[in-house]
């Protein structure tokens, strides 16, 4: 394991909706609070790629896409995402080795550098638990299987990893400090799981290493998502 580096965990909010205005006013409702803001399937589907643009504006853009394809799609589609300049991407780790490389090579060859994203790979999502994995017929536990993909990703050229908080701890005994650990399935104290089966809170994901958190519906479904994205970012900053 490398020595450790000092870390801060920032937040970003993940402005899960079909509506570009409801996106623009949580994205200026947690400005002051989060580090990025994520724009995923959902948004992207509904309004096509020059809202996403629009939407993000000057903020770093988590472009959470999760391409699982053949090496030469998921390349070209890279090259097609090039234009948003987004500050990180994602592409699913099952996609194996090869699509990791080719998503690589593509990062490298479509943006300036400087301004490469930083390419990340999903582990296994954080609504899967035990249960659910095995059902897919992955017979590992689920730690094992994000430490499995994980190496896989980071061999292959990735910059990070998307992962719940439980298995931080043993991605960096096995990868060491430098991948970048992206956080989901975030539930402050008393939030609802909704969908999501292996969770923590802020602090805890902090405690366990993450660089970044990625919260939604505990910020966007609150009463008042300015104030509960400032309550997670004086959490991470406790
Ligand atoms: O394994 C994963 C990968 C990505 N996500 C995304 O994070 C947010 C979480 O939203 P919540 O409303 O806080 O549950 C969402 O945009 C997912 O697409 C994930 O949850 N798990």
């Amino acid at each position: 394991m490398s020595a450790a580096r000092p870390r801060s965990t920032r937040l970003i909010v993940a402005l899960d909706t079909k509506d570009p205005a409801q996106a623009v006013a949580w994205r200026e409702a947690t400005a002051a609070s989060a580090g990025a803001v994520k724009l995923g399937l959902e948004f992207t589907y509904a309004q096509g790629l020059d809202a996403v643009r629009d939407v993000a504006g000057t903020r770093p853009l988590f472009l959470d896409l999760k391409l699982h394809d053949i090496p030469n799609t998921v390349a070209s589609a890279i090259g097609s995402l090039a234009r948003l300049r987004p500050a990180m991407l994602t592409i699913h780790a099952a996609g194996g080795r090869a699509m990791i490389a080719a998503a690589r090579r593509a990062i490298d060859e479509s943006f300036p550098s400087g301004e490469r994203p930083l390419l990340l790979a999903v582990t296994v999502l954080t609504s899967l638990d035990a249960t659910a994995l095995h059902e897919t017929g992955v017979e590992s536990d689920v730690a094992d299987q994000v430490v499995r993909l994980g190496r896989l990703a980071m061999s292959a050229g990735a910059d990070g990893l998307v992962c719940s908080s439980h298995e931080i701890r043993l991605l960096r005994d096995a990868l060491g400090d430098d991948p970048v650990l992206v956080v989901p399935g975030i539930r402050p104290a008393g939030s609802a799981a909704g969908d999501q089966k292996r969770i923590m809170t802020p602090a805890q994901a902090r405690d366990a290493g993450a660089d970044w958190i990625v919260v939604g519906r505990p910020i966007t479904r609150a009463a008042d998502p300015a104030a509960q994205a400032a309550a997670i970012a004086a959490e991470l900053s406790a």
